[in-house]
């Protein structure tokens, strides 16, 4: 079968993030404008670009979504730029809970996907990092798909990358992009970040892109490196540790001829090892 090519140009956004939100916000919409004047159309920000990563301030920059100074940015970015903007993530307050939450931003500038972080990022190295987010935060529930001129994308969070499941419900679901917002740390980041994407990439034959801040000098430190992987596992794009963007010009064939060539998912024994409940899911 002849695959027709689709393109999108992506961009990714390692934005510097500081404790002073407005600031945070004109540098991430001004870098939104960049992306746009250089072709962008699908353009995607870090996770907790608009207030440092730590629990301790979760409760101080959360926002209720759409009406909060982060959402209207967004929105107005998106329409403005007539870009389709995945918003990194920030603190959201709802029903007084706290969420790590992803929104996704069309060109009209409305909403078109809202992910709740669903792992956690609970972990504990000796000497390396010790980090407990659900101190303050609650996990979500749902998987979030929105579409791109025929093109479906799901959102994870960082720590969901290392959830091989979630990534494959995506799949089953017909996901050609998955897109993760994410702040590694310089722990883990040097020997798991880049892996984590190719795998996700090449079990499920999809483009991943994973969007960090840019790394500071003080609290949590961001590893950086933000990538672009096609569904080959290959490194397209990676950022270095600075403020940076990286451009991408993905074609969606290549997930159509990696599917025919290595059919993986006609060839499980899903038989013998069901990880995931795939009777409830149509796969493409
Ligand atoms: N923000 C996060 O979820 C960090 C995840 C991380 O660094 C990891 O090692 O996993």
């Amino acid at each position: 079968m002849k695959s027709v090519m689709r393109t999108i140009r992506t961009a990714l956004i390692q934005s510097r993030v500081g404790t002073n939100r407005t600031e945070n916000l004109e540098n991430a919409s001004k870098l939104i404008s960049q992306a746009k004047n250089s072709g962008a159309k699908l353009i995607s920000l870090p996770e907790c670009f608009n207030s440092p990563y730590g629990t301790k301030f979760f409760n101080e920059y959360a926002e209720s979504i759409p009406n909060g100074p982060t959402s209207e940015m967004l929105s107005k970015a998106a329409r403005e730029n007539q870009v389709y903007l995945v918003g990194g993530t920030f603190p959201e307050i709802e029903n007084e809970k706290f969420y790590n939450t992803c929104t996704v931003w069309n060109p009209e500038g409305k909403l078109v996907a809202k992910y709740r972080k669903m792992h956690l990022f609970d972990i504990d190295i000796p000497g390396g990092i010790t980090f407990k987010e659900s101190d303050v935060l609650f996990a979500g529930n749902e998987l979030a798909i929105f579409d791109v001129e025929g093109v479906k994308v799901g959102l994870g969070i960082c720590y969901d990358l290392r959830f091989e499941e979630l990534a494959k419900l995506y799949r089953l679901k017909g996901v050609e992009i998955l897109i993760y917002p994410a702040a590694f740390n310089t722990t883990t980041g040097p020997m798991h970040f880049e892996l984590l994407q190719r795998s996700r990439a090449v079990d499920n034959q999809v483009f991943v892109f994973a969007i960090s801040p840019a790394r500071g000098d003080q609290g949590y430190i961001a590893w950086g490196h933000s990538q672009i992987t096609s569904p080959w596992a290959k490194v397209i794009a990676q950022a270095k540790e600075g403020e940076e963007i990286i451009y991408g010009d993905i074609d969606l064939s290549e997930c159509d001829k990696v599917r025919q060539q290595i059919p993986i998912f006609h060839q499980r024994r899903n038989d013998i090892y069901n990880t995931v409940e795939i009777g409830a899911f149509s796969s493409k």
